[in-house]
């Protein structure tokens, strides 16, 4: 409630006036100590993670491969964040100083709780600032660890402070009057609220929102890394991730070879156990979701969509797993722009295929929404693919492969989408503020 969040706020406070005097390699050598813990309980917090949020093992290991990461990334910039120095008139001359901003909030969504909690601290506690972050109530678990964590590796207590909580919760920490800025993980409408809770403290914003992205097939491609690449952009985490490229266009050549192809891969991936070492697809987050993403499917076949496999409820063999949020992925045959299925996120494991002629249409067509968060195009041809990412509206574009995630470059995203960026070099302007410093050598030369 508003005075526990008021505590959390205190407390991170008090600890952002001992964090703020440290020198760069003081910070950075507690987050790399941060990070070696990280990777010492890899396994342990891959377990939780999944308990947490239903994704495979196999694969929250990846998400915590790129936490640690981001922290250790963060933790090289560190000691050479700083300013310039400007020769002026008379030897007179000017600096900047970079400086943290104070208590940064963050906001995470479900999807990738321990990651989101890592991508948004770690630039936050290198730039000098105090975090207060606030998962989903859906996947309360992990980022206590990464709390843990923290306090383990040395940083002053309350520094990196989780409060529980809904929109309630996220509501009272927008608002409170000792925040500095909100960098949130979540969908549009959330995003539009929160920008505009923060409009009235004039706190800065990060938003990364959802997307319907576009995987753009050539003819000329390699089909394999093709199939590969559509998969890696639907399927991960069941589907629910805002990066994935939903609307897959194929040149019409080759639409047969790879949807059977794509389909006979889908058909393979297992389904079941998360925690099992071979499981690629865990339960959906929970039953409203999987009722809402099964809707759209229903809604996809009302508007002449082919479910080419998939889309149905399923209940796996282990009695154990029989009231799980399982469903099997599924794969939409002759799509047309203009269906629900193809407009608007889905957030689950449905992939929509569409086909396309030429490079112009396509584009046309690619951008033709109001997200823009990431983008991928398959081809062997350099020119075209250059050519192509260059004229996609999105934050993200990926040339042959499809939601890899290092940590070295910037992701966010155009349009609704949102705007700031996580991670990449460029991460450290929107954890910090310049400050100009005038220094005058002569006498003051007065126009009065
Ligand atoms: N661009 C990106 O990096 C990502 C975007 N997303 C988007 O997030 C959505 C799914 O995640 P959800 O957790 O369902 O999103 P959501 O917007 O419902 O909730 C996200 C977070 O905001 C909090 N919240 C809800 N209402 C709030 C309010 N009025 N004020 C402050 N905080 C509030 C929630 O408790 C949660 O912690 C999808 O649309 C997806 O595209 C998800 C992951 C990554
Ligand atoms: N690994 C990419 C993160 C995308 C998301 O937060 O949905």
């Amino acid at each position: 409630d508003k005075k526990e969040v008021d505590l959390a706020v205190q407390s991170a406070k008090a600890a952002f006036k001992i964090w703020r005097k440290k020198s760069g390699m003081e910070r950075s050598r507690i987050l790399l100590e941060a990070a070696r813990i990280i990777r010492e309980r890899k396994d342990e917090i891959a377990t939780v993670e999944t308990i947490n949020n239903g994704k495979s093992v196999f694969e929250a290991r990846l998400d915590i491969d790129t936490s640690w990461q981001c922290l250790e990334y963060y933790a090289g910039l560190a000691a050479s964040m700083g300013g310039e120095h400007v020769q002026l008139p008379g030897g007179s001359f000017g600096y900047t100083r970079r400086e943290p901003l104070g208590v940064c909030v963050g906001i995470g969504a479900w999807n990738y709780p321990f990651q989101i909690a890592s991508w948004k601290s770690a630039p936050a506690l290198a730039c000098g600032n105090a975090m207060v972050f606030k998962p989903s109530p859906f996947t309360p678990v992990s980022t206590l660890l990464l709390a843990e964590i923290y306090t383990e590796a040395g940083v002053p207590p309350g520094l990196f402070n989780v409060v529980q909580g809904g929109a309630a919760t996220g509501q009272f920490l927008c608002q409170h009057r000792d925040v500095a800025k909100v960098s949130f993980t979540g969908s549009v409408p959330t995003g539009k609220k929160i920008m505009e809770l923060a409009s009235k403290g004039v706190k800065p914003v990060t938003l990364e929102l959802g997307g319907k992205s576009p995987l753009i097939i050539f003819s000329d491609c390699d089909i394999e890394n093709a199939v590969r690449g559509a998969m890696m952009a639907n399927f991960l985490t069941q589907g629910e991730v805002c990066c994935n490229g939903t609307r897959v266009f194929v040149q019409r050549e080759i639409l047969d070879k790879f949807t059977e192809e794509v389909v006979k891969q889908t058909k393979k991936i297992k389904i079941g156990d998360p925690l099992e070492e071979d499981t690629r697809m865990g339960p959906l987050i929970n039953r409203s979701h999987l009722q809402h993403v099964l809707g759209f499917i229903e809604q996809a076949k009302n508007e002449g969509a082919k479910v080419l496999c998939g889309g149905d409820l399923c209940v796996p063999e282990d009695p154990k797993l029989k009231d799980g949020y399982y469903m099997t992925p599924c794969v939409l045959g002759n799509c047309k722009d203009g269906m629900t299925c193809v407009k608007e996120e889905i957030f689950g494991p449905v992939m929509s295929i569409l086909s396309f002629d030429t490079e112009a249409e396509v584009l046309e067509r690619a951008n033709d929404t109001n997200f823009g968060l990431a983008a991928g195009v398959f081809t062997r041809d350099i020119q075209r693919a250059h050519r192509v990412v260059a004229e996609l509206q999105a934050g993200v574009c990926y040339i042959n492969n499809y939601n890899v995630s290092p940590v070295e470059l910037p992701f966010g995203g155009y349009k609704m989408s949102g705007f700031g960026r996580e991670n990449g070099r460029v991460t450290i302007e929107y954890y910090s503020q310049l400050k100009t410093i005038c220094v005058e050598m002569g006498d003051v030369e007065s126009v009065f």
